[in-house]
Parts: structure tokens; C-alpha cells; sequence
């Protein structure tokens, strides 16, 4: 995998699980980019194939709790992206995913008071010899392309010394997220003070904030010279939003979703996040369909509301099937 003219699927938590993924790739994203998972919690899990899916899961050991499911079909284009704060736990927990993605990254731009004081996320942004310390370890002893996503610090010269400093680890690529830690999701993604890092850098600058039509794309390259764009809201609203022909509706997008979620056994509570951010963004919660998608219970439920009642029979007749073979 390479960062030159990629269309990227950002991070995101309970939206970028396997079947969000794959949407957005059968939609025309180039690089997908599962949840922010912690390395304390990946450090507690084993790597189990399940048959029954058809996929690789990340189990928390003695439970059944799935922390991470890829497959093969992702396996050359899926990030997985983590928190931490100690190069040696990110390391043990790279070695147990690292075979099965394409690149490891490392979230240096959440601002959730969960991360910072836990030392991660932004924290980071702080604390180079931190960074430096993460970074190089990774590089060192894995045979997998890593990366960081930062935010812009308070001033462009921070932010482009700090990107000097990250770029003399190894690092394959840079994510900016064109924002700073106090910035609210509601301002405007800085695309000029991207277009400093850029200028700065000789590695891929992968450039997000505020695309939210296919357009926008190539008015972010254009802007910052970035070598790759990331989307998070604009593919989390319609992830019909990479593929060149214009976007779906978003009913049939969602509709989608919920067939993919069904195939890929999604968790519950992941699956109706997704389908409220969609639902608050192109209608409301409060009509029936938002009060039902709050009351399901199970995919089952979920199927049942689309009308996706037939396909889900045949996605569990078809695993029975196959078992009892
Ligand atoms: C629901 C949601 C969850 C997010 N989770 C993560 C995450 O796990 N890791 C991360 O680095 N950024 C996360 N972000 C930030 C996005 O990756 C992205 O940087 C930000 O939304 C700006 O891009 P946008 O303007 O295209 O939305 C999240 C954003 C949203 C909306």
C-alpha cells in the first residue's frame, strides 16, 4: 500500500468496524481505517478465525468480546488505528494485529478527556520525545507501515516542527486533522496551515477535515498539496460520498449498512450508533423510524425494520449450512 492520491475512510469510533469498512471500500475509498482501539485492551485479547463469519477477530481473552474483526478482503488496504502512551504496550499490542492489516496507525488528535488523561491521543502532541519514543519502536521492530494522525498545534510553526520531528522517525505517512485540540467539529478545518505541514515534509501528507462531497477532494489537494484525503462525517453521513458517479441516496447507503452489518455478525450497539448518526443527520430521531432503531435489541430486530428479513434467513441458514459441512 502507498499514500499517493488516496481517498481515505477516517478513524472512527463505534462507526469504523468491519462492515462501515467495507461499505466505504465497495463505494470507492482507497484506505480504510478501523476505530481507535486502546493498546491496554488489545493487549488482553487472542487471535481467533472464526469460521462462523468468515472472519479474523481480536477476542478479549475468556470472553467473547469481539475488540477487533477484519477479514481478508481488507486485509491490503485496513489501518488499524490505536491509543496509547507507552511505546512497549503499543508494541505488544502491534505484534498481535500487525499480519493482518495493511499499516499500523497512531492517534495523536483525540481530544476526549477519556484519551488525555490517560496520556494519549492529543496528550501526545506534547510530549515529542514521547512520540519519537512510539514511533521508532514500532518502526524498529515491525515489518508494517506505520503512520500517526496529529492536529494542528497552536501555532503553524509548532505543528511543522512537530511533523519534522515525526517524519525523522520513519514514518510512511502523516494524517493532519485540520483542527486544533480546542477547535470544535463545527469550525472550519484549517486546509492553509495542512498546506504549511505539506510544504514542509517530503513523506505523504494525508489532509482531513470538512469534505463532504466528492468534490472536495480535489479542492482539498488542490489547497494543501496533500498527497491523500481523509473523510470522516462526510462518508460516516453518506459513504456513497468516495465513488466518483456521485453520491446514493442515503437510504439505500444505510439500507447497505444494515446488510453488511448482518453479513459481518456486527455488534449491536455499534451497528445502531452508525445508523443514528446517519438518521440525526438526514431526519430525526424522534420520528418511528429513529424510535425503532433506538428499541432494537439485535440484528434481528434491525433486519426485521428494513425489511431485510429474507437475507438475514439466508446469511444464518448459510452459516448452518457451511458448519455442518
Ligand atoms: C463519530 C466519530 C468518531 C471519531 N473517532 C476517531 C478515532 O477513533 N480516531 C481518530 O483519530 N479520530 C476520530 N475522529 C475524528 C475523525 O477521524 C476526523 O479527524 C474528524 O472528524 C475531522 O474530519 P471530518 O471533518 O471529515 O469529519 C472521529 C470523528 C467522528 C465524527
Amino acid at each position: 500500500m502507498d499514500y499517493e492520491n488516496k481517498f481515505v475512510l477516517a478513524p472512527m469510533v463505534r462507526v469504523g468496524t468491519l462492515p462501515f469498512r467495507l461499505l466505504a471500500s465497495q463505494y470507492g475509498a482507497d484506505i480504510t481505517y478501523g476505530e481507535e482501539i486502546i493498546d491496554h485492551k488489545m493487549i488482553k485479547c487472542e487471535r481467533r478465525l472464526n469460521e462462523h463469519v468468515g472472519s479474523t477477530d481480536f477476542v478479549e481473552k475468556g470472553t467473547n468480546n469481539v475488540v477487533f474483526r477484519t477479514c481478508s478482503l481488507e486485509r491490503k488496504h485496513v489501518v488499524f488505528q490505536m491509543g496509547t502512551s507507552n511505546a512497549a504496550r503499543a508494541l505488544s499490542a502491534a505484534q498481535l494485529v500487525c499480519q493482518d492489516v495493511a499499516a499500523i496507525d497512531i492517534n495523536m488528535g483525540c481530544p476526549k478527556s477519556f484519551s488525555i488523561s490517560g496520556g494519549m491521543g492529543a496528550a501526545l502532541l506534547n510530549k515529542p520525545d514521547l512520540i519519537h519514543d512510539i514511533l521508532t519502536t514500532l518502526r524498529r521492530n515491525l515489518n508494517i507501515l506505520i503512520t500517526c494522525k496529529i492536529r494542528l498545534l497552536n501555532s503553524p510553526q509548532d505543528t511543522v516542527e512537530l511533523a519534522r520531528r515525526i517524519e525523522s522517525t520513519g514514518v510512511s505517512a502523516l494524517g493532519v486533522h485540520g483542527r486544533r485540540v480546542a477547535d470544535r467539529p463545527r469550525d472550519p478545518a484549517k486546509w492553509s496551515e495542512i498546506a504549511d505541514v505539506v510544504a514542509a515534509l517530503t513523506i505523504p501528507v494525508i489532509a482531513n477535515g470538512d469534505i463532504f462531497e466528492y468534490d472536495d477532494f480535489q479542492r482539498i489537494k488542490v489547497h494543501t498539496g496533500a498527497s491523500s484525503m481523509m473523510v470522516a462525517r462526510g462518508a460516516l453521513w453518506n459513504a456513497s460520498i468516495f465513488s466518483p458517479e456521485g453520491k446514493l441516496p442515503w437510504e439505500d447507503v444505510k439500507r447497505e449498512y444494515v446488510r453488511k452489518s448482518i453479513l459481518w455478525d456486527n455488534d449491536i450497539k455499534s451497528t445502531k450508533y452508525t445508523l443514528k448518526e446517519m438518521i440525526m443527520h438526514h431526519s430525526c430521531l424522534e420520528l418511528p423510524e429513529g424510535k425503532a432503531v433506538i428499541k432494537s435489541e439485535s440484528l434481528a430486530d434491525l433486519a426485521k425494520l428494513y425489511g431485510e428479513e429474507k437475507y438475514y434467513q439466508f446469511v444464518q441458514e448459510n452459516r448452518s449450512f457451511n458448519e455442518s459441512r
